[in-house]
């Protein structure tokens, strides 16, 4: 019986069962009883779940029965159990040693054949699947290298011939205006002669004419039938066609052309841009949507025709006549965004739980088409203040008005139309600039704007930002050195620009330029202001001449209280209101900002102190004042704003004498109300009133995916060099560690899973190291 049920057990039903039984023997003979262990087996042996093992009588014993595989025993005690590995138990009474080119593992009961490429001795209980082992390491390092030899190789081709037609593009852009110019250079001069052929035409003309009319005259009386002069006369064309043909016809046509000429001497008739807008511009009788392009190069043609053209006009537009401007606006190739106005009205924000005034009392707007400055002393609240503009502001109550466009709205419903730079980096460090530019207008721009535009779009800013030349640099991450600060600041600038914002906040995005990479920024800037756009920035120390390239000017004292807000060019007469007046030679913002830092006594005859300066501008604009603030003023109380610059309390705040257990209180509920903030900014929906529809959440899902396998493929490299590590690190413990039926190779698992946690480790530590290593060498320089 013991015979033929060991014979009818399959191999994997037997391993499965032998695995159950080895984790349940371990088990149980550690925590059951003898008691229990038997109930258990005749609860298996009733419910059929389990195959017995083939079994092996102990040596000697021939009529042993075979009741012992009934029961439960230690695998790790007593081996003897099964067949041993490298033989193999046809019976329960024989046992043969297991040929050469065969294997025969612990338990069998006939031998297996070996793999062909693998070996087998005599008695072997295993295999050897070195050769196999060897061919597959080959593999994977051939496969390692050809990822780190040519993941790069996979996006430079691509990026290569995308610049490519993009250099075709330029090319032929290029050949077109030069062709333009000349074109236009050879109308001048055909003009020219024309006026006086035409002159010299006129005069003969009217010569003759006149003798030929007083000709007619003398004839008319006198005219014989049959003549000329007895005909009615003949229209002038028609003259022409009878008579002297040639000349007369050449007269005509240069008539026509003097007067095409006078009618638009900017007009290139006659000459065929070969994928100008013009052409398009004349089959749809309106500005282009760059629908009917196509290729990539047709594009690129498009968006760099595009951008000539706007630079011509820009020339054009530095020798404007007053008429010229009044055309210009009229001009629709000029895009006006939909403006946006803020108008914030005794807006006051408060720290929640703390009761800390970040913000008091800060009147005034910001107006489409102008470039606005908040500068003021460090913690004073530019940032607090911008946030609030956007709507970004957490944890805090607001009171005061918001108003956009004039009306009670929250600046939530605009957000898709705008663009917010934070202090911080937001650039993918692993994209190219292009890369990141693109990305951002394809998951901002409207979703039904033709791509060829949004191209236009991304090229218009790489333009204007100057970043041609890094175009196809990658950005840069710690491991990998990237382009420049500066270029970084204007790529993360640009990020924002080509979702063609209404409504532009920046937080110090000259910080760590130098200046003319400044100056090139806020010209970009200055250029957005002139379709309509309303910008509003932190800026830090600015240069005289950057100071005086913006249209506004908020100061701000520390606690967040206005000082100044209104016209650059009137904040020195406004200060010298006060008695204060900007020595020579110091630049104005750094003045006033050492001011309100407290560095500098303002040198007035007035006896204004900084303290003061906010209700002074209150009291100019009459704008009520706070009672606090007004003895603040007078020197009878301490001042809110000192109070807030220096973290200490304000209206309600007595932390002093409240317990451990009040401040852990406060600080809980002041978390509590930053992430339910948090929660409502992220998920509460307001209405949309941008009239701007982006793209799904499925096409920006596929965007997304496009990106991460892009910027996977970059980081390819590494990735390369860990698997090698890790393959190679494999192969080392898996020769070491001894792969037996007992463990199921259980050591070689754990020394993988040290392998990995320990070059995770490795990496963690590098980077941590790279990141010192910059800070360190900055300490250094
Ligand atoms: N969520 C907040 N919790 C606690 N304090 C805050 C919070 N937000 C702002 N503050 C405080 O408000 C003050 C103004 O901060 P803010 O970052 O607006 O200053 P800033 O003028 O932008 O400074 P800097 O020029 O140094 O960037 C600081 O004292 C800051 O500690």
């Amino acid at each position: 019986m013991c015979l033929s049920e060991a014979m009818t057990v399959h191999l994997v039903v037997r391993v499965s069962s032998a695995l159950m039984a080895l984790l349940a023997c371990s088990l149980a003979r550690r925590v059951l009883t003898a008691h229990l262990q038997n109930s258990i087996m005749k609860l298996v042996h009733a419910s059929q779940i389990f195959y017995r093992y083939s079994y092996q009588l102990p040596p000697g014993k021939q009529n042993h029965t075979c009741g012992g595989a009934d029961k439960w025993a230690d695998f790790s005690s007593s081996k003897e159990l099964f067949c041993s590995g490298g033989s193999y138990c046809p019976s329960t009474i024989q046992k043969n040693p297991c040929s050469s080119g065969h294997y025969c593992r612990q338990g069998s009961t006939s031998q297996e054949q070996c793999f062909r490429m693998a070996t087998c001795k005599s008695q072997s209980e295993n295999q050897n699947i070195t050769a196999y082992g060897i061919l597959l390491f080959a593999g994977l390092i051939f496969i390692l290298l050809i990822i780190y030899n040519c993941s790069d190789q996979v996006l430079a081709t691509r990026e290569k011939r995308q610049a490519k037609s993009r250099e075709k593009a330029v090319q032929s852009v290029r050949e077109t205006a030069q062709a333009r110019e000349k074109w236009k250079s050879a109308k001048d001069i055909a003009k020219k002669h024309a006026v006086g052929l035409s002159s010299q035409f006129s005069r003969t003309f009217s010569r003759r004419k006149s003798t030929r009319h007083s000709d007619q005259l003398k004839g008319l009386g006198q005219a014989k039938p049959g003549t000329d002069a007895a005909l009615p006369p003949m229209p002038p064309n028609e003259q022409s066609a009878g008579t002297s043909k040639g000349k007369k016809k050449d007269k005509s046509s240069l008539t026509q052309m003097i007067h095409a000429i006078e009618e638009d001497p900017n007009s290139h008739e006659g000459f065929n841009l070969e994928i100008g807008d013009k052409n398009i511009k004349k089959q749809t009788g309106k500005a282009p949507k760059g629908k009917q392009l196509h290729t990539q190069s047709q594009i690129f043609k498009y968006a760099y025709g595009q951008i000539e053209k706007e630079k011509a006009l820009q020339e054009q537009n530095a020798n404007l006549t007053f008429s010229g401007v009044i055309q210009m606006a009229g001009d629709t190739e000029i895009s006006k965004r939909p403006p946006i106005e803020v108008a914030f009205k005794d807006l006051t924000l408060t720290l929640k739980g703390k009761n800390k005034h970040l913000m008091r009392c800060v009147t005034g707007k910001i107006s489409p088409g102008r470039v606005s400055a908040v500068m003021g002393p460090s913690g004073a609240g530019k940032t607090t203040f911008l946030s609030a503009l956007a709507g970004k502001i957490k944890g805090c109550t607001m009171s005061g008005m918001i108003l956009v466009n004039g009306k009670m709205e929250s600046i939530h419903s605009y957000k898709k139309i705008i663009g917010f730079v934070p202090q911080d980096d937001i650039v993918h460090g692993n994209l190219t600039v292009e890369e990141n530019l693109w990305f951002s207008a394809r998951c901002r721009l409207s979703a039904d704007l033709p791509k060829p535009e949004k191209v236009l779009v991304v090229e218009r800013v790489i333009e204007s930002l100057g970043l041609q030349a890094v175009r196809d640099s990658l950005v840069g991450t710690v491991e990998r050195r990237g382009i420049s600060g500066g270029q970084r600041k204007r790529v993360n600038v640009g990020l924002e620009m080509v979702m063609e914002p209404s409504l532009l906040i920046l937080d110090e995005p000259t910080s760590g330029l130098d200046s003319s990479s400044s100056n090139l920024l806020l010209r970009a800037l200055r250029r957005e202001a002139l379709e309509g756009v309303n910008i509003c920035m932190v800026v830090h120390q600015p240069s005289y001449t950057l100071f005086k390239m913006f249209d506004d000017l908020i100061l701000l004292a520390k606690g967040g209280l206005t000082v100044y807000h209104g016209s650059v060019k009137k904040v020195e007469e406004y200060f010298a209101t006060l008695g204060i007046t900007v020595p020579e030679r110091v630049n104005p913002p750094d003045y006033f900002i050492d001011i309100l830092e407290g560095i500098v006594k303002p040198s007035t005859s007035s006896g204004v102190t900084y303290k003061q300066l906010p209700v002074r501008w209150m009291l100019h604009n009459g704008y009520p004042v706070p009672m606090d603030m007004l003895q603040s003023s007078d020197g009878m109380a301490a001042s809110a704003g000192e109070n807030s610059a220096h973290g200490g309390s304000t209206p309600n705040a007595g932390s002093d004498g409240q317990s451990f257990a009040g401040d852990f209180w406060q600080d809980v509920k002041c978390h509590v109300e930053v992430n339910k903030d948090a929660l409502q900014h992220n998920f509460l929906k307001s209405s949309d009133l941008s009239e701007r529809i982006t793209p799904g959440v499925f096409q920006q899902y596929r965007y997304f995916l496009g990106r991460g396998g892009k910027q996977r493929l970059r980081e390819a490299r590494t990735q390369a060099v860990d698997f090698l590590i890790l393959l190679i690190a494999g192969v080392c413990l898996g020769t070491l560690a001894k792969v037996s039926d007992e463990t199921f190779g259980a050591i070689g698992y754990t020394y993988t899973v040290i392998a990995v946690c320990t070059i995770f480790a490795t990496h963690l530590w590098l980077w941590k190291v790279e990141e010192n290593r910059g800070a360190l060498l900055l300490l250094a320089g």
